[in-house]
């Protein structure tokens, strides 16, 4: 491995996770901002259980948890605010021992993640700083403006983190696929000292007429969107917005923010040159009706940041970084074919709507895929490749899935089963119901006690003994 570090170019929610998981694997990166300062505006407020399991990778998760709150799921409306259905989520312990969804404020997750940044050897951090261009020679050499003298940057490798309009996209001559239609939401943040009338989860409002989403975010924070009609100005429904809130109590709250966003569904085609590489919005956009715009791009670091630091210590050659593309962007794809759906129940059927969705609802129920994360909040396993082998029984049910981050008790002290498994791939072997071994890359085997159970339930469930799993916490294999 050379001396230069790893650019991320972006200091978002992904790049500094990224950074910060690279950084623990013994890479030194550097993190480049165009922005002179931290962006204040709120944007992402949902994170599922799966990619909080990339935040405590990176060390951030107690913080994180810190300033969420725990939300309850979602539910789908009639214009008259009935339920037509609702996909519950556990508020206290799912299969990874933390809240199925956490809603949060943005600025709330950055400032965790910029603390835990400078607290990070091998992190540097340059803001006002804008890549103008890349060249590709070995390693790479970024060519930034605007942080005062120009001059270029040697790279390990760089990581395009820097969002819906990226530059690293264009640099790398890549380019957005459309999945669906673009559309204009307005987007108001609200503040309400008095607790607000509203369920403790999602609500999708499936009128047609005026589809909306509203949520409490944290704290005494709450977000309400509105679709708006072709020809509306975002100032004419932004005046509309008291007789708008007024149906779910929310017309004394206080409006914060109120700010137009165009929801698209995009996948990039291509996601890396050579040791350049996509990551998060950069790579992919996603109507947010399921709230997985951030998950997916945190899936999306924590599935490289250990490819990458393999690759640079030459414990792997270069063709492990195709599997980037190969595995991520399958699974982009479905969740934000998913989010188009729940968009298209929320905004289609006219009259008698209510009755063709219930119709439609309990039709795509049925599909294995929407079951799955309708009722069990859990997203579409990785796609069998080179590191996902789905032979036999147990390795169709379980390669591709993350392991559950399951209680083991360990020597007398009781801890995630993560905390055993090491920042490597691992092999988790059952000895018997509530006993399991485990074997971190390169190191002895320790039996521990599977104390809550979850661990012999789920192998078994999939009828395993053994699971090799991924440092990602992905199952690679099972038999
Ligand atoms: O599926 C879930 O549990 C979360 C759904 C969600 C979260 C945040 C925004 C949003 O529109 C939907």
């Amino acid at each position: 491995m050379s001396g230069a570090p790893v650019v991320v170019v972006g200091a978002g929610p992904v790049g500094l996770t990224a950074a910060l998981l690279m950084a623990r694997r013994g890479l030194s990166v550097l993190v480049l901002e165009r922005q002179p300062a931290p962006y204040a505006r709120p944007r992402a407020v949902h994170l599922d259980d799966e990619a909080l399991r990339a935040l405590a990778d990176a060390g951030v998760a107690e913080a994180f948890l810190r300033a969420s709150r725990p939300m309850s799921g979602l539910r789908l409306l009639d214009g008259r605010l009935r339920t037509l259905a609702e996909f519950r989520r556990s508020p206290s312990a799912g299969a990874h021992g933390w809240p199925q969804g956490s809603m949060f404020h943005q600025p709330d997750l950055e400032a965790a993640l910029l603390a835990a940044v400078a607290a990070a050897p091998g992190i540097g951090l340059r803001t006002g700083v804008e890549v103008v261009g890349l060249a590709r020679d070995g390693g790479v050499t970024v060519r930034p403006s605007g942080g005062g003298e120009p001059s270029d940057l040697p790279a390990a490798a760089v990581l395009g983190c820097d969002g819906a309009n990226s530059t690293v996209r264009g640099l790398i001559g890549a380019a957005m696929t459309d999945l669906g239609r673009p559309d204009r939401w307005l987007v108001a943040d609200l503040r309400s000292a008095a607790p607000l009338p509203v369920w403790n989860g999602v609500h999708q409002v499936c009128d047609p007429h005026r589809p909306a989403t509203f949520m409490p975010v944290a704290g005494d924070r709450y977000r309400w969107e509105f679709r708006l009609r072709p020809g509306e100005s975002r100032e004419a429904l932004a005046e509309a917005l008291p007789a708008l809130l007024a149906p779910a109590g929310a017309d004394g709250a206080e409006v914060v923010r109120v700010a137009e966003y165009v929801y698209r569904a995009q996948v990039a085609d291509r996601w890396r040159a050579g040791r350049v590489l996509l990551a998060g919005d950069a790579a992919h956009l996603t109507p947010p009706f399921i709230g997985q715009g951030l998950g997916l791009g945190l899936r999306d670091v924590h599935q490289l940041a250990w490819k990458l630091a393999a690759v640079l210590t030459g414990a792997a050659d270069d063709r492990l970084l195709d599997t980037h593309q190969a595995e991520r962007a399958p699974h982009a794809r479905a969740l934000v074919r998913l989010a188009l759906l729940v968009g298209r129940l929320m905004t289609g059927g006219g009259v008698g709507g209510a009755v063709l969705r219930r119709a439609l609802l309990a039709a795509v129920g049925r599909v294995p895929a929407v079951a799955a994360f309708a009722t069990d909040s859990r997203t579409p396993p990785l796609r069998p490749g080179p590191l996902v082998v789905r032979r036999g029984r147990a390795g169709r049910r379980l390669a591709g899935t993350l392991l559950p981050r399951a209680p083991v008790a360990a020597g007398g002290r009781r801890c995630p089963v993560d905390d055993v498994l090491g920042h490597g791939a691992a092999r988790l072997r059952l000895l018997a119901p509530g006993r399991v071994a485990v074997r971190p890359a390169g190191g002895a085997e320790v039996a521990v006690a599977d104390v809550d159970g979850v661990l012999t339930a789920w192998l078994r469930g999939a009828r395993a003994t053994t699971v090799v799993v991924r440092p990602d916490r992905i199952v690679a294999s099972a038999r």
